[in-house]
């Protein structure tokens, strides 16, 4: 022992420090274990609303097992792909990856896709408690079922700002009955065949088509036991935490539980002052936790819906059973399930996220001021008339050789080395007008962050390419959680809006809405050496170039492992 403290040079008051807290260590049983999991990646026939078609498997299941893990624990995990024809990449949603930027599961960005027949472990130490997600990043893959749930849990005696008898949780999905392949080639070709709204919702991987209403179908069978509800059992007067996960590919979610209103706890691994609501809109890629105590009549059972919101919804509502124990966990409710809020109630989304803000026990206030702005203008363009999403005029492509490798590796050649563009004409652009002139260019070029230094980002939407219409775009981060400094409707203005931002107790979180015809501003600190995403977390609007990626401290990232290697320059 005394080599290694002489080795770091500590003194003897420094020798104590450290042996009075491995004592408390010892103490409090905090020691961080290694969970080490197997998973093979298949495509499996699957029903998960009644109607048969592939789904991308985890040990045989859509959604893949919950990960569960004690913050500062280390996941390692053998990701064995038996797609038999295609390749695939998962990544650890919310989890930052510090230290472990090759483990971030980004094809393109920070890592080859891993080959039909090949096994990859992604290793990575999750520290940070909180409610996360994980799916497959490469192609549109995460819409064919690849998607799961991350807990990590406080360490042992640690306190939460809140108090509950016993967990429960809901992941959020949309589901196609096209497969994703036909999705992407639709999406791409020059007529432009739009995925279109969802044929069904899924909670837990549980939702209904309606057989009898489409007509007879092979592929349909409403009573497959695949396609029952979900069905949550909670006890009267026990108070339950629910870690609720969206997934979805398109959607936006209104989240209600009939007769019982929702206290919002946590959003993306960070605790919330307290709100209390009577549903919840979530969006793909957000996670919360919220609180709900099961006070009502217990003869009955109760409706979970979920409703798509911001756009015009043309799928039922999803269902799930609150059942009251002793109750059947099948039992119908008496009622019908809950709509929910209006579609196109912009206003009443916009509020919530702005009531979204940090526990007062918890806030780590933001830097003061920022190094750098860079606005980022979403608009829909065509490219020799194909559709597409761009970013200041740019639609995002992937080089073949991941960002990470290329740029560890100095091959500058493999992307292009003009700085992405800093900002957009917001003195002429009209936001509320469709495009004269929607051609667009793509390109796979990055911005490159200073190591450390504080970066701001404006999110500013615009209408489509469609009359009178704007979208929501929930926009996801990679490495970081940003704080949320505020939403504004229209155009955003650099002299005057900043001085409207919340400084005082903003969410940190990883991804957030951008409203239609509004603004979002985030900061975050470049402080995690790396190459990261950020993009649209509607998987077609990624698809069609609807990101950017930031680079920070690449040259501090240790050595990259071999098995991120294998396509593209890195062969
Ligand atoms: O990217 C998209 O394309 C369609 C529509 O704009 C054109 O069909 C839609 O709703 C999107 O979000």
């Amino acid at each position: 022992m005394s080599s290694i403290f002489s080795h770091h040079g500590l003194q003897a008051s420094q020798y104590t420090i450290f042996f009075f807290l491995s004592i408390c260590l010892a103490f409090f049983n905090v020691e961080a274990k290694v969970h080490h999991l197997k998973w093979e990646i298949k495509y499996e026939f699957k029903s998960p609303d009644c109607f048969k078609k592939l789904a991308i498997t985890i040990n045989g299941l859509t959604p893949g097992p919950t990960v569960t893990a004690t913050q500062g624990d280390t996941l390692v995990i053998d990701v064995t792909n038996s797609l038999l024809t295609e390749n695939v990449a998962i990544h650890w949603h919310g989890i930052r990856q510090i230290g472990t930027p090759w483990s971030d599961g980004t094809e393109g960005v920070t890592q080859c896709p891993v080959q039909p027949g090949e096994t990859f472990t992604y290793r990575f130490v999750v520290d940070r408690a909180g409610t996360y997600m994980y799916h497959a990043h490469y192609g549109m893959q995460r819409s064919a079922g690849l998607n799961g749930l991350i807990r990590v849990l406080v360490p042992e005696g640690t306190v939460e700002p809140f108090e509950y008898d016993d967990e429960r949780h809901l992941l959020l999905n949309d589901w196609w009955h096209k497969s994703t392949y036909e999705q992407a080639a639709g999406l791409s070709s020059p007529t432009f065949d739009w995925v279109g709204e969802p044929q069904s919702l899924l909670i837990n991987g549980r939702g209904k088509y309606s057989c009898s209403l489409a007509g007879a179908m092979d592929s349909c069978n409403e009573v497959n036991s695949e396609c029952l509800p979900e069905s949550l059992t909670v006890v009267q007067g026990k108070t339950y935490r629910f870690r609720i996960a969206s997934v979805a590919s398109l959607s936006a979610f209104n989240l209600e539980i009939e007769g019982h209103s929702m206290t919002i706890v946590e959003a993306d691994g960070h605790y919330v002052d307290p709100v209390v609501v009577k549903n919840l809109n979530i969006y793909s890629g957000e996670t919360y936790s919220v609180i709900v105590k099961a006070d009502q009549d217990n003869s009955r059972n109760y409706w979970v819906a979920l409703n798509v919101v911001s756009r015009k919804p043309n799928t039922p509502t999803g269902t799930a059973i609150l059942n009251y124990y002793p109750n059947h966990p099948l039992k119908s409710p008496p009622t019908v399930a809950p709509v929910g809020a209006l579609w196109n109630d912009t206003a009443y989304r916009v509020n919530q996220s702005k009531s979204i803000v940090s526990h007062p026990n918890y806030i780590e206030a933001p830097p003061r001021t920022t190094d750098r702005t860079i606005i980022l203008l979403n608009t829909q363009n065509k490219i020799n008339g194909h559709m597409k999403w761009a970013i200041n005029n740019v639609s995002f492509t992937l080089p073949t050789t991941p960002y990470l490798i290329a740029m560890k590796n100095k091959l500058h050649h493999v992307f292009s080395q003009k700085p992405a563009p800093e900002t957009y004409d917001y003195v002429n652009y009209d936001i509320h007008t469709v495009l004269s002139n929607p051609n667009t260019s793509s390109s796979n070029s990055i911005y490159k962050l200073e190591f450390g230094s504080t970066v701001d980002i404006i999110l500013q939407n615009a209408n489509t390419l469609s009359p009178n219409n704007s979208e929501t775009h929930p926009w996801h981060l990679h490495g970081h959680d940003f704080w949320v400094l505020g939403f504004g409707e229209n155009k955003f203005d650099p002299k005057v809006d900043p001085k409207n931002y919340n400084l005082v107790n903003p969410i940190q979180r990883n991804t957030v809405p951008l409203h239609p015809y509004g603004w979002t501003a985030l900061r975050f600190r470049a402080n995690n050496p790396g190459v990261w995403a950020f993009h649209c977390h509607i998987e077609a609007h990624f698809f069609m170039g609807m990101g950017v990626v930031f680079e920070a401290g690449v040259e501090k990232v240790g050595n990259l492992p071999k098995s991120i290697r294998g396509c593209g320059e890195s062969k």
